[in-house]
């Protein structure tokens, strides 16, 4: 199976269902995030799930856990494949979000975003490496309950070797030659699936190149 779920990273309704369309082939999922979210709700996630294709809800839900847990009951009726938390919501907030997602929905802990490097971490209070950060978080996601972990390309070959059945998403991915824009921690596709990845999710490489399908397909190629 295509372990690449494009990022529809768009607040409007009929270029997402373009994206959609034209790379419909070439990947293995769609990815619904804030910014799509917060322009069309659940009612626009239903619309692109019509496509048969399994969504990925990258919410990043991060709040106290009585808070969480009610949110992804109300999520619950869309039953995407994925739907992501913070793990620094802490080990009740993870837990309480897995309770009250579907049995075929798995929760998904955002470790580190792959945006920032060592010195952001510093800038936040956190001391050590982002290796360290993000094994101690995925550690915290696993006795939590949960199924998996969002993390860089750079952390996967660890986090595969301590925690061997998650489901470990990792974004940050950047064929050769492409513009990081505001990525800090990326690899190639086919390095981080070598590493360990179980999901791949790619954005701008797709999106933003002149033909979305074509590029869908060469990276495809590249596994
Ligand atoms: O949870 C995510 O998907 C995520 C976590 C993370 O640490 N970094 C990250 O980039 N993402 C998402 O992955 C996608 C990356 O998009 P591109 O940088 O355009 O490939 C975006 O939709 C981000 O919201």
């Amino acid at each position: 199976m295509n372990p690449v779920f494009v990022a529809i990273d768009t607040p409007d309704l009929a270029q997402a269902q373009a994206l959609a369309a034209a790379v419909a082939h070439h990947v293995g999922g769609l990815k619904l995030g804030l910014e799509f979210f917060a322009a069309h709700g659940a009612g626009g996630v239903a619309q692109l799930a019509g496509r048969g294709l399994p969504i990925f809800l990258d919410l990043k839900l991060h709040d106290i856990p009585n808070t969480v847990g009610k949110a992804v009951a109300a999520l619950a009726p869309l039953a995407p494949a994925l739907l992501t938390v913070h793990a620094a919501g802490g080990r009740a907030m993870l837990a309480a979000a897995r309770a009250a997602a579907p049995a075929s929905t798995r929760v998904i802990a955002v470790t580190m975003l792959t945006s920032l490097d060592a010195g952001d971490l510093a800038d936040t209070g956190v001391m050590g490496t982002p290796g360290d950060h993000v094994l101690r978080l995925s550690a915290l996601a696993r006795v939590a309950g949960v199924d998996g972990i969002v993390c860089s390309g750079e952390e996967v070959a660890s986090a595969r070797l301590s925690w061997p059945d998650a489901t470990l998403v990792v974004p940050g991915l950047r064929p050769a030659d492409t513009a990081l824009g505001d990525q800090k921690r990326a690899v190639t596709p086919a390095a981080a699936l070598a590493a360990g990845a179980s999901v791949l999710v790619i954005g701008r490489p797709i999106t933003e190149a002149s033909d979305p399908a074509a590029a869908a397909r060469a990276i495809a190629r590249s596994l």
